[in-house]
């Protein structure tokens, strides 16, 4: 939520975090849990409200949807494969179970998961928190670190949608509300071996920030090349893209000499450097973009 006089924002609780359980742990989109025979499990889970997540006008059946996409959106960003969703539901009034119950199936059917289990409370916001399962081999899986000065940076697809939805281009408010995780994308990304991974749910510059803090180079971005999104000015589309939030496109590092990576829309927008900053268009890129504060 934005406020006013920020204190603290999510990424400084983080660092306390940290200090309780190992801050390696906290490094990429998913827990890493090894389960043997060179498997590894990978586990996102995530919080959704409908003050902050749920803009007027969703359907039950999209809030369902929009919960396990983001969720499934973390397992895919580590190259991995989805295997079970749970869905915790604070739920308001119970005439809405059924819609968000079934968009979650929906959505786990459409990108090869299985809603398992999940649990049910009275809550006065409606509250979904999504739990997701996946496993990758260890060989394959993609952290967020491993970016190597001389890979380019990459995007699966357009960025600053959801925000231009949500400032008043009505024609992009279906890939606001229903996101499409790009699991398949993530595979393929991963068996091609990009070095670094994750999703873009806070928005490009603060996934830049967020590789920046766990790698040992920068990143160096071209704003002429970032695919805008349609039908919204360039100067106002460009900046939908560096910091709204809410798109689920994965945003990954790679030796350039692995592309095309067949199948998937890839979307060169610069290149990793030795100097550890954020650069756009050879300026420090602003750290802004969807980030939860907590205000004085
Ligand atoms: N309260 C917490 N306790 C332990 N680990 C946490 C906590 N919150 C986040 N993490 C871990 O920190 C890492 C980053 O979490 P974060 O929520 O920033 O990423 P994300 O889920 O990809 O982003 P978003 O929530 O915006 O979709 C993940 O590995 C997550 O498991
Ligand atoms: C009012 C409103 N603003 C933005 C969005 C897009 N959105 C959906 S999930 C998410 C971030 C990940 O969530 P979190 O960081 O809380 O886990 C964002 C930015 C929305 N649906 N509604
Ligand atoms: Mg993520
Ligand atoms: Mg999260
Ligand atoms: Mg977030």
């Amino acid at each position: 939520m934005k406020r006013r006089c920020v204190e603290v924002d999510e990424r400084a609780l983080h660092k306390m975090i940290g200090t309780i359980i190992d801050p390696e742990r906290l490094e990429d989109d998913c827990a890493v849990i090894p389960c043997g025979d060179g498997r590894l499990l990978v586990a996102s889970t995530d919080m959704l409200h409908e003050t902050t997540d749920f803009p007027a006008g969703m359907t039950d059946w999209q809030i369902g949807w929009m919960a396990t996409a983001v969720t499934l959106s973390d397992i895919a960003s580590m190259g991995a494969r989805p295997g079970q969703v749970l869905l915790a539901v604070g739920l308001d009034r119970p005439e809405r179970l059924r819609g968000i119950m079934e968009g979650a199936r929906d959505c786990c059917a459409r990108f090869g998961a299985e809603l398992v289990g999940g649990d049910l409370d009275a809550h006065g916001e409606l509250t979904i928190v999504s739990t997701g399962l996946g496993t990758v081999e260890a060989a394959q899986i993609v952290r967020r670190r491993g970016a190597r000065p001389g890979d380019i940076i990459a995007v699966t697809g357009p960025l600053g949608e959801a925000q231009a939805a949500l400032v008043g281009y009505d024609r992009h408010w279906k890939e606001l509300l229903e996101p499409q995780p790009r699991v398949r994308e993530g595979m393929a990304l991963a068996r091609a071996g990009v070095s670094a991974m994750m999703d873009i749910s806070d928005g490009l510059a603060l996934s830049l920030y967020d590789l920046l803090g766990v790698n040992d180079c920068g990143f160096s971005v071209d704003t002429a090349r970032l695919p805008l999104p349609a039908g919204v000015p360039e100067d106002e589309g460009r900046e939908l893209a560096l910091y709204g939030g809410g798109d689920f496109e994965l945003l990954f590092c790679a030796p350039p000499g692995i592309l095309p990576v067949a199948g998937v829309d890839v979307h060169v927008i610069g290149e990793v450097i030795r100097e550890r900053v954020v650069l756009a268009d050879g300026e420090p890129l602003e750290r802004r973009g969807y980030l939860h504060e907590w205000g004085g």
